[in-house]
């Protein structure tokens, strides 16, 4: 196949992914106000943050501390009152709504707690959607989309639909959906949150082996702190910045 997703891919499977210098994420000044009526809510301030190639990171911080804020702001779905953020060296400042769409369609994988799946289609379907949005023909986005589904170990339930599917295989779809595109970088919000504990691990189990063979940037948010503790580093949000954590 010629898809250069594909061969993207390829060469970053074939050998142990391993943190680079590249930068994929960095963020300069973000701030981010919401106008409550009279009030102004300063949620993010400032905020500084890099990612490189290769690696996870975790972002943790009391309920309200503004993570889903700082998501939706680092996946282009919502605009920054000021600072910017830069993504495989793009700025999303520079990105009208047409080019940013395009943009995270080609660069960025979202999983969230609860997936997103389209119910009325497959596994695979939904696995493959993002390719079929970027215009691949449905046969290569669906070839492409069920190498995916071998690697988070779900190939042999593609062709159900994801109300026949369990918690963690739909989280495994979601994982597939978002990693499809080879993208540049993976936010996931809470992507255990409504698991059980052994399905939850058997996704953390995952997320190592695909942190080993991929070469995108992870960010992380949970409450989960087993799971914060499996990144590369941990990150807590708390006055609208980051600060570093120690490992233990
Ligand atoms: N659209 C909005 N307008 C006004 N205030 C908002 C808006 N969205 C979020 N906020 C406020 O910003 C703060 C941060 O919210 P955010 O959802 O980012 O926090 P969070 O850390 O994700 O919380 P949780 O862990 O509970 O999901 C909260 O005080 C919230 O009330």
């Amino acid at each position: 196949m010629n898809d250069p997703a594909t061969a993207n891919e390829e060469s970053s499977m074939s050998q142990t992914a391993t943190i680079s210098d590249r930068v994929m994420l960095e963020c300069h000044d973000l701030t981010r106000i919401y106008h409550e009526g009279p009030r102004d809510v300063t949620v993010l301030d400032g905020l500084a943050l890099q990612v490189r190639a290769g690696e996870r990171v975790a972002v943790v911080g009391s309920s309200g501390s503004g993570k889903t804020t700082l998501l939706n702001l680092l996946g282009g779905l919502d605009r920054p009152t000021r600072g910017e953020v830069r993504i495989a060296g793009e700025s999303l400042l520079d990105l009208g709504e047409a080019a940013l769409g395009r943009f995270r369609n080609r660069h960025i994988g979202f999983v969230y707690q609860f997936h997103h799946l389209l119910a009325e289609f497959t596994a695979l379907e939904n696995a493959a959607l993002p390719l079929i949005v970027r215009g691949l023909r449905k046969k290569q986005a669906e070839a492409r989309a069920r190498e995916l589904l071998v690697k988070v170990g779900i190939a042999e339930r593609g062709d159900h639909k994801p109300g026949e599917l369990s918690g963690g295989e739909r989280q495994r779809v979601a994982i597939a959906r978002a990693l499809v595109t080879d993208p540049s970088l993976v936010l996931m919000d809470e992507p255990t949150g409504n698991l059980d504990q052994t399905t939850a691990a058997s996704i953390l189990a995952l997320m190592d082996e695909l942190a080993r063979t991929t070469a995108c940037a992870f960010v992380v948010v949970t409450h989960d702190l087993s799971l914060a503790a499996h990144q590369d580093r941990v990150l807590k949000l708390d006055g609208g910045r980051l600060t570093e954590q120690s490992s233990s």
